[in-house]
């Protein structure tokens, strides 16, 4: 068996990092034989509600769990760490928009993109799910400036999921027979998701999703709006913004960032936008992405249709506007 690596995860005492740690510390994101410290950090007042926490881990009895380290000081929670999960941060309510967070989220991540700079392993994979998650990531990417861009990604894998579950749903298949959803630019409303690259396993064969379910106004229209209202549509019926399905899809995005991505499939990440399809340059935006030895790639010559092509022009603007207020509120 292989060294432990540190794994950190922030807002470590919230409802996502509840059925988080879970996942990571019985081997479900790095593997069955990877040991594991982790170090979990929040707020100074949530320290006693973590040490319940730390006290349930413990009761797991779970053998990949060599250690628990929970900490307030983001010195102790960024050593060494191989793996960041930059949860914590203030969640949404109903009749917010994400963006609506910044004000209160963005300086967060600026603290926390110093603190990886100073004590992060220079490999360290950062996965940003705190809203607004692409601007978060791009601002602590710019704070972590001996870092390389490509380490810092937001989640988008929240959607891809939800994505696929509705294709399933609508091809009356299982969620395993379909793949290659794509979700374009910011994770909020102006999102695009995109099942014209999807493939559906239907009576034996595969097959576009547009074949499979023969509805494009469907697939333009309702689905499309669907994906894009799911996060408030959960809150509108939970009164608390989506934890076990975001905590999954954390998981997912980091475990296919450590394992890869097998032969024909992508997933979606938010990356350092390198200008591809368009997309503003030096935004997060999320894009198909395929990944080989923890690397990842942007999936390139993908045909796009002028409706999606418009719709991604908007997200990609919106990111623009919230890089600006960004900025602007970690300078006033
Ligand atoms: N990207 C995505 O797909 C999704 C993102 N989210 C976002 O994830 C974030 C967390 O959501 P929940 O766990 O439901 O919230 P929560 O309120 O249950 O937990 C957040 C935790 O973060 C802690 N925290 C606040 N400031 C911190 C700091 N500076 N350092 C460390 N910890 C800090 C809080 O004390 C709290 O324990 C929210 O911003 C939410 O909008 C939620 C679902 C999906
Ligand atoms: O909607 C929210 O505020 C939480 C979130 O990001 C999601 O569920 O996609």
């Amino acid at each position: 068996m292989s060294e432990p690596i540190r794994v950190v995860v922030t807002g470590a005492a919230g409802q996502i990092a509840y059925s988080l740690l879970y996942i990571i510390a019985k081997g479900d994101v790095f593997g069955p034989n990877q040991p594991l410290i982790l170090h979990l950090l929040d707020i100074p007042v949530m320290m006693d509600v973590l040490q319940g926490v730390v006290m349930e881990l413990a009761d797991c009895a779970l053998p990949l769990l060599h250690e628990v380290i929970p900490t307030a000081d983001p010195a102790v929670a960024f050593k060494d760490v191989f793996a960041a999960f930059l949860v914590g941060a203030m969640p949404r309510r109903q009749g917010m928009e994400r963006k609506d967070l910044l004000s209160a989220n963005v300086k967060i991540f600026k603290e926390q993109g110093e603190a990886l700079d100073n004590y992060a392993r220079k490999d360290v994979k950062v996965l940003v799910v705190g809203n607004p998650a692409n601007t978060n990531a791009l601002v602590c990417s710019k704070y972590a400036p001996s870092l390389p861009p490509e380490n810092f990604t937001a989640m988008t894998r929240l959607d891809q999921n939800r994505a696929r579950a509705q294709i399933a749903e609508k091809a009356g298949v299982p969620v395993s027979c379909v793949s290659n959803l794509i979700i374009w630019g910011n994770h909020s409303s102006t999102q695009v998701p995109d099942a014209s690259h999807a493939k559906v396993m239907k009576n034996g064969t595969t097959m576009s999703a547009a074949d499979a379910i023969q509805n494009d106004s469907w697939l333009k229209q309702e689905f499309v709006e669907t994906i894009q209202k799911r996060g408030a549509a959960v809150i509108a019926a939970r009164k608390m913004s989506s934890a076990m399905s975001a905590a999954n899809a954390a998981a997912d995005h980091m475990r296919s960032w450590f394992m890869g991505t097998s032969n024909d499939e992508f997933v979606c990440m938010g990356v350092m936008s390198d200008g591809s399809y368009g997309a503003p340059k030096n935004v997060v935006y999320s894009f198909p992405i395929t990944i080989k030895n923890g690397k990842w790639s942007i999936v390139q010559g993908l045909k796009i249709d002028d409706f999606f092509a418009n719709m991604m022009n908007l997200t990609g603007q919106e990111l623009e506007e919230e890089r600006k207020e960004a900025f602007s509120v970690i300078q006033a």
